[in-house]
């Protein structure tokens, strides 16, 4: 049952030329009176409308992109790279209003706003630098009969979905390996978050991107969207991140026309903290791990397993961390803890608080919500909180620590790993030995060992299981955007 208990604690307000510096933003993108509205989650205000297009204007996007896309796919690799390296500089040059418009549309703190504008601009130049370097070979059959010779081409129109949590970051991602292999693009960003999708393309556009390469469609009938444009014989890939239902569906409308599919699904992150663990280490990269984002992350750590020698000392030290945490709008000053994307995730963080206590954790801080207009929810920390608790079995994505003790190493990792998830995992130890056992013994795509924020432009981010397939970032990340292709040349015989 939930009990919805709501605090009048006063949160921070935003910050007046804050807010006018993201309007300013908003005013410079090209966008129409009415449509879907935007809104900041940490007011409810409605800050903008995006057009809200049918099935028909989609499949015109998908038509001006495939036409521009033959001119992208014969252009130098030269060309290709200077011209992400001129978006990456224009994106820099507007790093400021970006930061303030992803605070202003996602909620996150205008420090982490800037993170994040750091994180999604480094992989334009990451692609930047890339996409001079193709892979490829040139070697002999095992009988010496023949020479091989493998190329990559572009694999071709590539369809992009992205989620409201970083909205900068997970449109560069995608579009920067697909402009570097070669590929033109439809980008479907979150009704929640598209703005920033759009202001990044328009600067992609001054910064000569042709024009028609990169589609931004926004609409309210994101089922018709996929329905229609992944059976369109013009595309050939999908690269999608969110939830695992969804990626499901989408699976299996691309499994029509076999498209090239990136999924980059939920997960269930597990963070394991031994007794040999650096107490300070351990708290700072479980708050990192947990609270980035407002807990807002796929990788965000979900169940906190700590050995039974440290926990009590962890638990309270966490706990202090989390209660000293500053919340209120993105863009107040000193925010440390922003706004949740909607009412909905209030609610559940609530419903997820209520379900574990109700099953013997004890609060040790928050959980509750805030009587605001906005979408608050404080920071809280469970401990004691049993295996089969909502939260425990459910991707949080939100700000609650959820703790769970354990006394061995095999058993922590048994229990790390009974999840159909695969996606992150964390371990804090100071010893070496266990650190890469305990990591190879993971079954996940990502380990964190002793720190909890483990992204990176030039790391391969994926996961296992159900938690997706393929890769992004990193020389993998290209490759999903690449055809490899031989050519089997036959040698004369010399005698
Ligand atoms: N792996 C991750 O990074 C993320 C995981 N999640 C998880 O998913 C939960 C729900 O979040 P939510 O935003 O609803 O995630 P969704 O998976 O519903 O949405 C992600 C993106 O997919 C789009 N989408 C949804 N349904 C379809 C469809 N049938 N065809 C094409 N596109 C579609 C959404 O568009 P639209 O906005 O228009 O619905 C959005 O652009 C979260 O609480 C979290 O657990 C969420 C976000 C990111
Ligand atoms: O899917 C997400 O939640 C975004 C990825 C976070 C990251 O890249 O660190």
């Amino acid at each position: 049952m939930t009990t919805n208990v709501h605090v009048a604690s006063p949160l921070i307000a935003p910050d007046a030329e804050s807010i006018r510096h993201a309007d300013t933003v908003i005013q410079s993108i090209n966008l129409p009176e009415q449509g879907i509205a935007v809104q900041d989650p940490a007011t409810a205000e409605t800050i903008a409308h995006v057009p809200d297009a049918d099935v028909e204007a989609a499949l015109e996007a998908v038509g001006k992109a495939d036409s521009a896309g033959t001119d992208w796919a014969g252009s130098s690799l030269r060309q290709r790279a200077d011209v992400l390296h001129a978006w990456y500089d224009k994106l820099i040059a507007h790093s400021e209003d970006l930061a303030h418009l992803i605070s202003r549309e996602m909620g996150k703190p205008l420090a982490e706003a800037r993170g994040e504008v750091k994180y999604g601009t480094d992989f334009v130049r990451w692609y930047a630098e890339e996409a001079v370097r193709p892979a490829g070979n040139f070697r002999d059959t095992p009988d010496g009969g023949a020479s091989l010779l493998t190329r990559r081409s572009p694999v071709g129109l590539a369809v992009l979905i992205t989620p409201w949590n970083f909205p900068l970051a997970m449109a560069t991602r995608k579009i920067a390996p697909a402009l570097a292999a070669g590929c033109p693009v439809v980008i479907k960003p979150a009704t929640l978050t598209p703005l920033t999708t759009y202001f990044a393309v328009q600067l992609a556009i001054e910064a000569g991107v042709p024009e028609d390469l990169i589609q931004v469609i926004t609409t309210s009938k994101s089922g018709a969207f996929s329905e229609a444009v992944l059976l369109d014989p013009r595309v050939r890939k999908v690269s999608f991140t969110g939830s695992t239902p969804v990626g499901r569906q989408l699976l299996k409308l691309a499994s029509q026309n076999v498209l090239r599919s990136s999924m980059e699904l939920g997960g269930n992150a597990p963070l394991i903290v031994f007794n040999d663990a650096d107490l300070q280490r351990a708290v700072e990269g479980t708050f990192a791990a947990k609270l980035r984002n407002g807990g807002q992350s796929c990788i965000g750590a979900n169940r906190i397993y700590v050995q039974d020698g440290i926990a009590d000392d962890f638990a309270v030290a966490l706990t202090e961390r989390f209660a000293q945490i500053a919340i209120g709008s993105g863009l107040g000053q000193q925010t440390g803890l922003g706004a949740l994307i909607d009412d909905r995730a209030v609610a559940q963080m609530q419903a997820y608080t209520d379900n574990a206590v109700g099953l013997g954790a004890s609060l040790l801080t928050g959980g509750h919500g805030y009587d605001s207009r906005g979408n608050f929810f404080a920071p809280t920390v469970l401990d004691h909180v049993a295996a089969d608790s909502d939260v425990a079995r459910s991707e949080i994505f939100g700000p609650i620590a959820a703790i769970q003790r354990f006394s061995t190493e095999d058993e922590a990792l048994t229990r790390a790993n009974a999840t159909e998830f695969g996606l992150a995992g964390y371990v804090f130890t100071e010893n070496i030995d266990r650190a890469l056992n305990v990591a190879d013994r993971l079954e996940t795509g990502i380990v964190g060992i002793n720190q909890g924020v483990p992204s990176n432009a030039g790391a391969p981010f994926g996961g296992i299981k159900q938690s997706g397939l393929g890769r992004e970032g990193s020389a993998e990340g290209l490759e999903e955007y690449e055809n490899i292709r031989f050519y089997n040349v036959a040698r004369r015989t010399t005698s």
